[in-house]
């Protein structure tokens, strides 16, 4: 029998079957009588560097040889257990459809270019050819050095390497209206301009693979000290033994009664795919423009920015579910307001908020490691931040970690986040600027945190947004504050949401209280048994705020609230934020710049 000549392709951030490009060219290259490769094998590997693999060692006593996949800043796990459950239900699913289509995946801890390295070198003792090695591109620093490892490891072995473009954004790379990625503008708007309309900006999806070539018969397995798990239960299991429960934390937010996670989605393409119809069928998609700024529920957004971020399913499918619904091209969504009527505003905001994806993944592929740095892609140095080293910032991130601070809004979305890898983009957005604008603190912290325990983490989406919210980044508005009181009022306006997380605050009526709990006076804090607790009594920022008679009026999903007052910092003293209601004039400047007006929303 003639000796196996193998196509190898190294998964990451694409685990779908459905238009991915490099699935497509093989399954079109398999059709042909004539291919240069008898046998294929995807390969997805748990990378050492952004998850911790050691649950994975073969026994107790073994080491890893890697070091602990923690962060730079703050130490963090890189990969929480939301998103290693969901990461690992993605990578079964995918090996689910494979095996269907006639192939299967191989799952791999470790290092990629080493992994690639052994691989090749096991195949070569037995005598089995590996043709070439494939794989897709990404932006990042680390996700670039991945590629010019497995690239050198190919090269040394004299195997031939191709690197894809993997077609999951919104515009494709190659009808971007430049070819030098210093041409991106810095204003997401001017970006948007170049490349409206947006609903005939993407190209359409490739067609799925009806089968594929068959794994080589022999594969070489995971090199000691790794052991490789037989099913997605074990694998969640071994990713999430060497993580601590309450990651680091003395006093973790605990699950408060009746709450449910807003994403309790399962990673993988199918669970992806299923979202997308159910949003079409219920008609979420064209209601999302009203909807989008919603705090609690499944369906007030879209929920696809996990599946997107691991490449489960691509824009370009979101974009044709939205044509076909627009058109009336198919059933899926017939009884549903605006069937068949083209575009609406709901639909467009959709494609509106991808692009933003894409813009900020583009702007990594502009300003490369600045996505890191303190002074961001403005290179900022102006700013002085307060760093981990001293005590007292490290405790004030532990509460704010926590969720403690004292300002209802932000502990809501920060015991949300840690219970449930998942907040809205509105508090998210709240939450990065009180960290990095009202606190003052260094924001990457929060960035760290968020990478840590987002199920939807994704390095140019989080980076990009903490940059822009701390001020470092591409947002057009110098020193734009969000004022988190403000804010809860105009999107929370009875606290429901609040109340969800912060369950100690349940049985109050009056906002007020609630987004700023620590204006309750002894009294009350004594009957909901809270005095002695810092959140009540050591507010982290005493956000003042005046509420006016029609607050709540025009408050709530996607509205920019009611009427307000003026709001001053209770805490005063140099630097302190200084919000104001709409008709007030800035009364002074931010330790960061000058004082916006107490915000209304960013146009994201
Ligand atoms: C501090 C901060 C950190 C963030 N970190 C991430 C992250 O790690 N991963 C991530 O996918 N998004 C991130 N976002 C953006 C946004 O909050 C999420 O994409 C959104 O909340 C996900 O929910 P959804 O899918 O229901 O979004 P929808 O409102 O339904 O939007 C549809 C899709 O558009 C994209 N999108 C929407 N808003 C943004 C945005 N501001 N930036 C980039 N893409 C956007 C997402 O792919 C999303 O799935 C962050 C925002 C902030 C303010």
């Amino acid at each position: 029998m003639p000796s196996p000549r193998i196509l190898v392709y190294l998964l990451r951030r694409d685990l779908r079957l459905n238009d991915n490009p490099i699935l497509n060219e093989i399954s079109k290259t398999f059709q042909q009588s004539q291919h240069p490769y008898t046998h294929f094998l995807p390969i997805y590997i748990f990378a050492a560097q952004q998850i911790e693999i050691s649950g994975f060692l073969s026994s107790d006593s073994d080491r890893s040889p890697f070091p602990e996949a923690r962060s730079n800043v703050a130490g963090f796990w890189r990969c929480g257990p939301h998103r290693a459950k969901f990461l690992a239900e993605s990578v079964w699913d995918l090996k689910r459809s494979l095996q269907n289509t006639g192939s299967g995946l191989e799952i791999r801890v470790g290092l990629a270019g080493q992994v690639i390295q052994e691989l090749l070198n096991a195949f070569k003792k037995e005598s089995a050819e590996v043709v070439a090695v494939w794989m897709t591109d990404e932006e990042g620093v680390e996700e670039k050095r991945e590629v010019r490892d497995v690239k050198e490891a190919a090269e040394r072995a004299g195997t031939q390497f191709k690197l894809w473009n993997d077609e999951k954004y919104y515009v494709d790379d190659r009808d971007i209206p430049f070819r030098n990625p210093r041409d991106l503008p810095d204003v997401f708007t001017s970006y948007r301009k170049q490349v409206e309309p947006l609903r005939g900006a993407p190209r359409r999806p490739l067609p799925s693979p009806t089968k594929l070539p068959p794994l080589p018969p022999s594969i070489p397995s995971q090199p000691h000290p790794f052991k490789i798990p037989v099913t997605v239960e074990d694998t969640i299991a071994k990713l999430h033994k060497p993580l601590d429960a309450n990651l680091g934390l003395s006093n973790p937010p605990l699950w408060p009664t009746d709450a449910a996670s807003a994403h309790p989605f399962h990673g993988g393409e199918t669970a992806g795919q299923a979202r997308i119809r159910h949003l079409v069928s219920t008609g979420s998609v064209a209601t999302y423009k009203d909807s989008r700024n919603g705090l609690t529920g499944l369906d007030f957004s879209t929920k696809l920015s996990s599946w997107l971020a691991l490449g489960c399913v691509s824009a370009r499918q979101v974009h044709e579910y939205l044509l076909n619904f627009e058109d009336g091209e198919t059933d899926l969504g017939k009884r549903v307001h605006g069937y068949g009527k083209g575009e609406n505003k709901g639909t467009a905001a959709v494609r509106f908020e991808l692009l933003w994806r894409d813009y900020f993944r583009l702007a990594t592929r502009k300003f490369g490691p600045r996505l890191f740095r303190i002074g961001g892609f403005k290179n900022d140095t102006s700013s002085s931040w307060k760093y981990l080293k001293d005590k007292e910032t490290q405790r004030r991130v532990t509460r704010f970690l926590e969720g403690t601070t004292g300002t209802g809004f932000v502990d809501a979305s920060m015991k949300e986040l840690f219970l449930t890898g998942w907040t809205s983009n509105r508090s998210r957005q709240n939450v990065a600027s009180f960290l990095a604008k009202h606190m003052g603190i260094d924001w990457r912290i929060g960035a760290e945190w968020y990478e840590s325990l987002l199920v939807d983490y994704d390095l140019s989406s989080n980076w990009g947004n903490w940059e822009y919210l701390a001020g470092v980044g591409n947002d057009p508005r110098e020193a734009r504050v969000f004022n988190p009181v403000k804010q809860a009022f105009d999107y929370d306006p009875q606290g429901d949401y609040v109340k969800l997380w912060v369950a100690e605050l349940r049985s109050l009526d009056d906002p007020q209280l609630i987004f700023q709990p620590w204006k309750m006076d002894a009294d009350k804090k004594a009957e909901l048994k809270v005095a002695g607790q810092a959140f009540v009594e050591q507010p982290l920022r005493k956000i003042e705020y005046h509420v006016g008679r029609n607050v709540g009026r025009r408050g709530g999903r996607g509205g920019k609230g009611g009427k307000v007052g003026g709001s001053r910092d209770g805490a005063g003293g140099n630097g302190g934020y200084r919000g104001r209601g709409r008709s007030e004039k800035p009364r002074g400047q931010s330790r960061h710049g000058k004082v916006e007006r107490a915000n209304e929303f960013i146009d994201n």
